[in-house]
C-alpha cells in the first residue's frame, strides 16, 4: 500500500505552519466518497497481544466535520481511536498492522514523533482530568509544551472562549480546575486540547459522565467545533450521533466495521440487517 499510497508529509506542519496534503488514494469499496478526507485507515489491524481487536478497518474520515464511532461495548471503537494518534503505543501489549494516514502520511512510519502527531490530533477523555491546576494553567499547559508562549493570556481566552467556557470562568482564572462543575471540567479539558490549535479532536465519550444538562452543552459546542477542526467522537449514545454527526462509523462485535456512511443516510437506511437490528435496539 505504501509504495502506490499518499505522499509523505512532515505531520509536525511545514515551515509556514500548515500541513501539506498528498491525498490520492481511492476510498475503500462500498464506502462513500469523501472530498477531503483528513484521516485515512486501509486494512487496519489492532492486536492486545494475541486478541485481535479490530480486523481490517478501512476509513475515510472527512475534514471539519463530525464522525461518530458506535457500536455494543468491547466492538473496538476506543481501540480505533485511540490508533489515530498513536495512544495505543502507550498500552505495551497493543500493535496495530496496516496503514492509518493523517493528511497523507502514514503516522505509523518509523520517522513519525507521536508526541508532534499529538499536538496535531488533540484527545479528550471520557472522564474529565483537568491537572490539579489552577483554570489558566490548565489551558496554558499545551502552549507552554509547545514553546507556543507568546500572547499566552490571549490564547487561554481563545481557547476558553473556544470551548463555550469563558464567560463563567472568566473572573476565576487563577482558581483551580478541579472546582469546577463535571460539564465545566469537561469543557476545560476540551479548552486544554484545542489551545494547541490542533487540526482534529478525537473524543472518548466526552459526555458520558455528564448530566443531561452538560451533555446538551457538550453537543453544541461539538457542532460548533467543527466548523473549525475535525473532529471523531465515539459514543454509546445512539441518539447524540444521529443528533451531532455528518458521518457514522458502526463497528460489531469482533471488531469489525461493519458500514459507514453519511448520519441520516446510516439511520434512516442501513444497508446491512446486523446494523438496523442495533441502532433499533435489538441488540447491544
Ligand atoms: N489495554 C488493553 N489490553 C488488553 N485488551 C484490551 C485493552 N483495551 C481494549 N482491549 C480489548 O479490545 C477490545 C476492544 O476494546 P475497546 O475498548 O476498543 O472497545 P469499545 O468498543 O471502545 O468498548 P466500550 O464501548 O466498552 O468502551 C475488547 O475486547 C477489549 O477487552
Amino acid at each position: 500500500m505504501t509504495a502506490n499510497g499518499p505522499q509523505t508529509v512532515s505531520t509536525s506542519g511545514s515551515s509556514d505552519g500548515s500541513t501539506d496534503v498528498g491525498m490520492t488514494d481511492d476510498p475503500p469499496l462500498g464506502s462513500p466518497r469523501v472530498d477531503d478526507p483528513v484521516i485515512m485507515s486501509r486494512d487496519l489491524d489492532v492486536y492486545y497481544g494475541d486478541d485481535q481487536a479490530l480486523h481490517g478497518i478501512d476509513m475515510d474520515i472527512p475534514e471539519r466535520q463530525v464522525t461518530a464511532l458506535i457500536g455494543p461495548s468491547g466492538c473496538g471503537k476506543s481501540t480505533f481511536l485511540r490508533s489515530i494518534n498513536r495512544m495505543n503505543d502507550l498500552i505495551d501489549i497493543a500493535r496495530v498492522e496496516g496503514d492509518l494516514y493523517f493528511r497523507g502520511k502514514n503516522v505509523y512510519d518509523e520517522d513519525v514523533d507521536p508526541v508532534a502527531l499529538r499536538r496535531k490530533i488533540g484527545m479528550v477523555f471520557q472522564t474529565p482530568n483537568p491537572f490539579p491546576k489552577s483554570i489558566r494553567d490548565n489551558v496554558a499547559y499545551g502552549l507552554k509544551v509547545q514553546g507556543k508562549d507568546d500572547d499566552v493570556d490571549e490564547q487561554i481566552h481563545k481557547a476558553l472562549e473556544r470551548a463555550a467556557l469563558l464567560e463563567e470562568v472568566e473572573d476565576q482564572l487563577d482558581s483551580s480546575g478541579l472546582d469546577l462543575s463535571g460539564g465545566q471540567q469537561q469543557r476545560l479539558c476540551i479548552a486544554r486540547a484545542i489551545a494547541p490549535d490542533p487540526e482534529v479532536i478525537l473524543m472518548d465519550e466526552p459526555a458520558s459522565a455528564l448530566d443531561p444538562i452538560a451533555t446538551s452543552k457538550i453537543e453544541d459546542l461539538i457542532e460548533d467545533l467543527a466548523e473549525e477542526y475535525t473532529v471523531v467522537i465515539v459514543t454509546h449514545n445512539m441518539q447524540q450521533a444521529a443528533r451531532i454527526s455528518d458521518k457514522t462509523a458502526v463497528f460489531l462485535t469482533g471488531g469489525h466495521l461493519v458500514e459507514f456512511d453519511d448520519t441520516n443516510e446510516l439511520f434512516e437506511n442501513p444497508e446491512s440487517d446486523r446494523v438496523e437490528d442495533y441502532i433499533t435496539g435489538k441488540f447491544g
